[in-house]
């Protein structure tokens, strides 16, 4: 059975999504998101589960930058989960006695308005997971946790409210890493995951994102976090569809390579939400094929 580190204590929405990924998985909780990657580079798990964004808090910095760190991980799997919370107390705590109410800092941005209209009165206190804030409230350290749904059937809390969510779409995404070198086969609905340091002279940046535009590649996502050494430099993560494997997908990240500092392949995987890759006439890798083929044939003329 595979081992999956995971984004613990139990009843995050991180182990949700761990066993969405391989329901018969060992999971083993860690408590940051570091352990969790360095579980995988030590080779003490085969897989590790972490949050990468949430669409409405935006990016998960612990999670960017230990992507960034140390030895190389690729992403092998993606997965999207809805996310709404309940509010855990002890039993016989009533809404009025909350004086402190705690959960990871993405969670409390996403029940930022519930929270100001139903608790106005209560601090609130930051804890390292969701499911981190439900164990506190048992060990008395904070009145209430915003928690996954799920840290109910793992502690024994009352649930005050349930559902709760500013934004009622909300969703989380969340990444399987393996050890590089992983191969993933590609399915046709593919994404793949950079992250580029270009160098600091004009146009850098947008010539990187021209070497997308030129293959047709169609940009998903880019973010950018400092490169935390030289202040007012920083590092891009791009997501994009298609597979490594691909031509025009392999022919930008030679071109990267080429043109930038630092080029950090982050994995091909299958996009969760099944969607066909886009691929704009003239790249796809028949083409590709094509006009290698004719490029040799002219050499191979001038030669004679
Ligand atoms: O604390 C958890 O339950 C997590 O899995 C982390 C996390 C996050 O980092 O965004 C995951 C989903 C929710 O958006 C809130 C918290």
């Amino acid at each position: 059975m595979p081992r999956i580190a995971y984004f613990g204590p139990q009843g995050t929405f991180t182990e949700q999504a761990a066993r969405a990924f391989d329901e018969h998985a060992d999971l083993v909780p860690l408590s940051t998101i570091p352990e969790v990657v360095a579980a995988l580079r030590a080779g003490a798990a085969d897989f590790a589960c972490v949050p990468i964004e949430n669409s409405v808090e935006g990016s998960v910095s612990a999670t960017m930058d230990t992507l960034a760190a140390d030895d190389p991980v690729v992403a092998v799997g993606e997965h999207v989960l809805p996310i709404r919370f309940s509010l855990l107390t002890r039993p016989g705590t009533a809404a009025a006695d909350i004086t402190t109410v705690a959960s990871h800092p993405h969670a409390l941005a996403q029940v930022r308005d519930w929270l100001g209209k139903n608790l106005p009165g209560a601090r609130q206190l930051a804890s390292t997971s969701t499911a981190a804030a439900a164990v506190g409230v048992l060990d008395g350290e904070f009145d209430a946790a915003i928690t996954a749904p799920v840290a109910s059937a793992h502690y024994p809390l009352t649930v005050l409210a349930s559902d709760l969510a500013d934004e009622g779409d909300a969703v989380t995404r969340f990444l399987l890493l393996a050890p590089p070198g992983t191969v993933t086969e590609p399915t046709g609905s593919d994404r793949t995951s950079v992250i580029v340091v270009v160098s600091h002279r004009p146009g850098e940046l947008a010539a990187m994102l021209t070497e997308f535009a030129l293959r047709g590649l169609n940009l998903s996502r880019i973010e950018s976090r400092p490169l935390r050494a030289r202040f007012g430099e920083y590092r891009f993560y791009l997501d994009f569809d298609g597979h490594v494997s691909e031509a025009r997908v392999g022919d930008a990240l030679a071109a990267l390579h080429r043109r930038s500092q630092d080029v950090r392949f982050l994995g091909s995987y299958p996009k969760a939400d099944g969607s066909a890759s886009v691929a704009v006439p003239g790249s796809q890798d028949t083409d590709y094929e094509a006009s290698a083929a004719w490029l040799a044939a002219l050499r191979r003329r001038e030669q004679e």
